[in-house]
């Protein structure tokens, strides 16, 4: 049974550690899951004096007015017989106190540490951990006292600000309320119960102390009370005796006060029959044995909240990322993984593993062929244009067997049209890839951690495709070119003559500018043309693939690696500016992480030893 309230302590001190206070953060609380006992009454009822009656030592600040100004979490781990007891605060984790008087400085010092001198008070609590043979292993939260009316130095909100805070750890249905209310004073007026009744109406997870009850008027007693007749709770009332003021100014000690406080009971004759149910040792074994039995209700619920936080934090902290790299070399690493990782993403969008790439195929099939279409070759070939550049290229001298000149001229000036849907094709491709780089930057998970590096990436890539495009462009007219410039001898010669067709050899030479023969001049070019066009449709797309597709699949990012080659740490550094608030998520989910993984292993031991 030990090992529950163990393993509760134990989660408990790995939240501390790590970060888990339970308040409203943006992260899952494990702390908020585990059961706590809550130290709740109105300013001076003896919520101090009972922790330390439960704890058996004396090392909580003591005075008049408000001396409690921030939460105290004390969790006891009771040691071996013979164990030396000590103490240690989570703020201080190396150092253990031995003596229970500078734990009480202490505890003073950090809450002025907190507030300042002021009479403030601060929801920031302080941890401490006592180890002592002495006790039973639990956690208590000794939280302030509540008032009615704000002293001198404090503001008028104080009320409320302690009403508030109290009320946001004890409202928790994991928190075990301990009730504390002085017995000289009317019960129906306590602050502990009016605030324990508002978040606990059924009193389920309700402790009823009474203190001062040494202090009553002579003539009355809480027999009624701690009987159940009175203010019944569900769990019986624990009646107990601290040390006065005065014997904390003659410094009692906390084992001869739990002596008295038992001959207290045994002898005064209206307890005596209710001693063995009270005092503050039998209010620990209770409570630790309630705890036990909360933990052990909890066990199962706490198992799988565990299983799926640490679902949730890992699917979070995969979603943001690797954490960067500290030293330059380790930076430049990570970034070739993440411009290896677009690198990938593009050619599956080009490969057809990922949508895009047929939109290359398309203009090949479709633009280009259209583009040629309109071209209109036969207009330009009418009879007129063909008369006219036949009779430009003779010039004075009329050709005499075949307008050479006039055919070159011809041919060159409807070829050089060609160039218009071929300078179209590369700008079209060069539209397409750069669709895929944008969207592969974007698919790209890595890049939307790093701006920098995302923008550059960019950058570079379109500088890249620039560069193939101007290359391609330049292949793609020189195909062009290459056809104006040299023209297929075989099909002019296989041309049937004018003297094979049975035509007139002896034509005057202004017969050589007739209709039916500068027609068929026309018609002779254009259906060269038709055959240079045709080698065209297919040799562009292949200048195309291999100066733009082929060149982007290999080598986009060529250059930005030689240039990452030659930064230093610290440019690396600004490529990978990550966005703080992301970083400080990752170590803050990876702290829970550990946290959750710490407790998930902790409470299986506990869950399979059961
Ligand atoms: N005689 C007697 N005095 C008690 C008893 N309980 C507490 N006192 C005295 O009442 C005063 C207040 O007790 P604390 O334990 O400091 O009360 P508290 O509720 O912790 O006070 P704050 O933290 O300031 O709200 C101290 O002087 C105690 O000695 C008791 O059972 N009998």
């Amino acid at each position: 049974m030990e090992n529950l309230i163990n393993l509760v302590n134990k989660l408990q001190r790995a939240c501390t550690a790590l970060g888990d206070f339970g308040e409203g953060s943006s992260l899952p609380t494990l702390w908020d899951a585990l059961p706590t006992i809550a130290v709740v009454g109105g300013q001076s009822s003896g919520k101090s004096s009972v922790l330390e009656s439960v704890v058996g030592k004396d090392f909580l600040p003591r005075g008049s007015g408000i001396v409690t100004r921030r939460p105290l979490v004390l969790q006891l781990h009771r040691l071996e017989e013979g164990s030396r007891e000590y103490a240690e605060f989570a703020h201080q984790p190396k150092k253990r106190f031995t003596d229970f008087g500078a734990v009480r400085k202490e505890i003073s010092d950090e809450t002025d540490r907190e507030t300042g001198r002021s009479k403030q008070i601060s929801s920031v609590p302080i941890y401490l951990s006592i180890y002592s043979p002495n006790v039973v292993n639990l956690t208590l939260i000794d939280l302030p006292g509540l008032t009615k009316v704000a002293v001198e130095g404090q503001s008028d909100s104080i009320v409320q600000d302690i009403e508030n805070m109290v009320r946001s750890y004890i409202e928790k249905p994991n928190c075990i309320i301990l009730a504390v209310s002085p017995a000289n004073q009317d019960l129906a007026t306590s602050d502990a119960i009016k605030i324990a009744r508002e978040v606990d109406p059924q009193g389920e997870r309700t402790f009823g102390v009474l203190t001062k009850i040494d202090l009553m008027d002579k003539g009355t007693d809480a027999v009624d009370i701690l009987e159940g007749k009175a203010y019944k709770l569900k769990f019986p009332w624990i009646g107990v005796v601290n040390r006065s003021q005065a014997d904390i100014n003659k410094s009692v000690d906390m084992i001869a006060a739990r002596r008295r406080e038992r001959e207290y009971f045994a002898n005064t004759p209206e307890y005596r029959h209710l001693a063995s149910k009270m005092g503050s040792e039998h209010l620990g074994k209770v409570l630790s044995k309630h705890l036990e039995t909360v933990i052990k209700s909890r066990i199962p619920g706490l198992q799988s909240l565990i299983n799926k936080t640490i679902i949730e934090l890992e699917t979070e902290l995969s979603r943001l990322g690797k954490p960067i790299a500290t030293d330059a070399g380790g930076k430049l690493y990570m970034i070739m993984e993440i411009c290896r990782a677009f690198d990938q993403t593009f050619k599956e969008h080009l490969d057809g593993i990922r949508p895009g790439g047929d939109k290359v195929y398309s203009i090949f099939d479709n633009q280009l062929p259209a583009a040629l279409k309109r071209l209109q070759f036969d207009k330009q070939l009418a009879m007129e244009n063909v008369r006219k550049l036949i009779t430009e290229a003779d010039g004075y001298q009329p050709h005499l067997i075949a307008p050479e000149q006039g055919y070159r001229r011809l041919i060159e000036s409807t070829l050089i049209t060609i160039k218009g849907p071929a300078e179209a094709t590369v700008d079209a491709v060069h539209g397409v890839l750069k669709d895929l780089v944008h969207k592969s930057i974007n698919e790209t998970a890595e890049l939307k951690q790093y701006p920098s590096l995302r923008a550059e990436v960019m950058n570079a890539a379109s500088e890249s495709l620039d560069k193939m495009r101007n290359e391609s462009k330049r292949a793609t007219i020189q195909l062009v070119d290459m056809e104006c410039s040299y023209l297929t001898v075989d099909f002019f010669r296989k041309l049937p003559q004018d003297i094979e067709k049975g035509g007139n050899p002896t034509h005057s030479i202004f017969d050589r500018y007739n209709d039916s023969y500068l027609r068929r001049i026309g018609s002779n070019v254009l259906s060269y043309i038709h055959m240079v066009v045709g080698t065209l449709r297919h040799s562009i797309p292949k200048s195309v693939v291999y100066c733009q597709v082929r060149e982007a699949k290999r080598s986009l990012l060529d250059h930005f690696f030689t240039e990452l080659g030659a930064k230093e740490g610290k440019q690396l550094a600004k490529l990978l500016d990550e966005d703080p608030a992301i970083m400080q998520r990752r170590m803050d989910l990876a702290k829970r992480l550990e946290l959750y993984k710490a407790a998930q292993t902790e409470v299986d031991a506990v869950a399979w030893a059961k």
